[in-house]
């Protein structure tokens, strides 16, 4: 059993329109870290963001496992109760909402939020309303530290480098390796100490702060291959996702 499975996936958008996700096989193994490539428009978050359960789409065929038990139909708060939190690409601005109270409001226990909070440079943040005119950095970051303050097991990353400069990469990628190495029970039904990450990287940028252990090509909606994720990457900077359908026949 792995910590999360996608098994047969197929999503579309909760007002209706054209099917977004078709027949999506992934696997995420107990302390691994995956990652997600694939072109703009190929359906990374849209994947993200039905396994978090958001309400803009609808599954319409396959199923979501974690920890082995079916997800597929939990609201997004019973999913994060058991264990999985998301870093988002483009979190909403929450005018009237400070940073701390929000911190305060959903910081575990077992979590030392100030220490986090001052490697990544947020401390001076928390009195002001969240993402309300934050830089494209300052809004990685404190995502970063919203997630890190639930201490999920299952980390879901959406685009941690995009509009972000290279100290800060350096800063958040060094930091998700830490909390996934950390020895620390993370939240959920069934607690484990080895955490788990799906991320989604179109530059792979946090490949040189982080390990992942697998990675997936995603293109029109669907997986076209996995495997790993620098070999991948090398793949794409050299070949471009036109070869997804032929990496599709050399699936592994
Ligand atoms: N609610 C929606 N209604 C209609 N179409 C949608 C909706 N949400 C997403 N889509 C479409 O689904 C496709 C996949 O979108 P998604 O945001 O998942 O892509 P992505 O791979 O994350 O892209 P990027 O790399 O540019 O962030 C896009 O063509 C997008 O326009």
């Amino acid at each position: 059993m792995s910590m999360l499975e996608i098994e047969n996936l197929s999503v579309e958008p909760a007002d209706g329109g054209q099917r977004i996700l078709n027949n999506v096989n992934l696997t995420v193994d107990f302390g691994y870290t995956n990652v997600l490539f694939g072109p703009n428009g190929s359906g990374k978050s849209a994947l993200l963001r039905a396994i978090m359960g958001f309400g803009d789409y609808k599954v319409v065929e396959g199923r979501i496992l974690f920890n082995g038990e079916d997800i597929t139909n939990l609201s997004v708060d019973e999913r994060a109760e058991k264990g999985l939190g998301i870093m988002l690409q483009r979190p909403p601005n929450m005018t009237g909402v400070k940073l701390s109270s929000l911190i305060k409001a959903i910081a575990k226990e077992n979590m030392d939020i100030d220490k986090v909070a001052e490697d990544l440079d947020m401390k001076r943040f928390m009195d002001r309303e969240i993402n309300v005119g934050f830089s494209g950095g300052e809004i990685k970051r404190s995502e970063l530290l919203q997630l890190i303050a639930q201490n999920p097991c299952m980390y879901l990353i959406d685009e941690p480098e995009s509009g972000v400069d290279l100290v800060s990469i350096n800063k958040v990628g060094t930091k998700i390796q830490e909390m996934l190495n950390a020895n620390l029970e993370c939240i959920g039904e069934r607690s484990v100490k080895g955490k788990s990450a799906l991320i989604i990287t179109h530059t792979g940028q946090i490949l040189d702060y982080l390990e992942a252990d697998r990675a997936y090509i995603m293109c029109s909606g669907k997986i076209m291959c996995s495997g790993n994720p620098r070999k991948l990457l090398d793949e794409i900077k050299t070949q471009g996702y036109e070869e997804c359908i032929r990496c599709k026949l050399n699936q592994i």
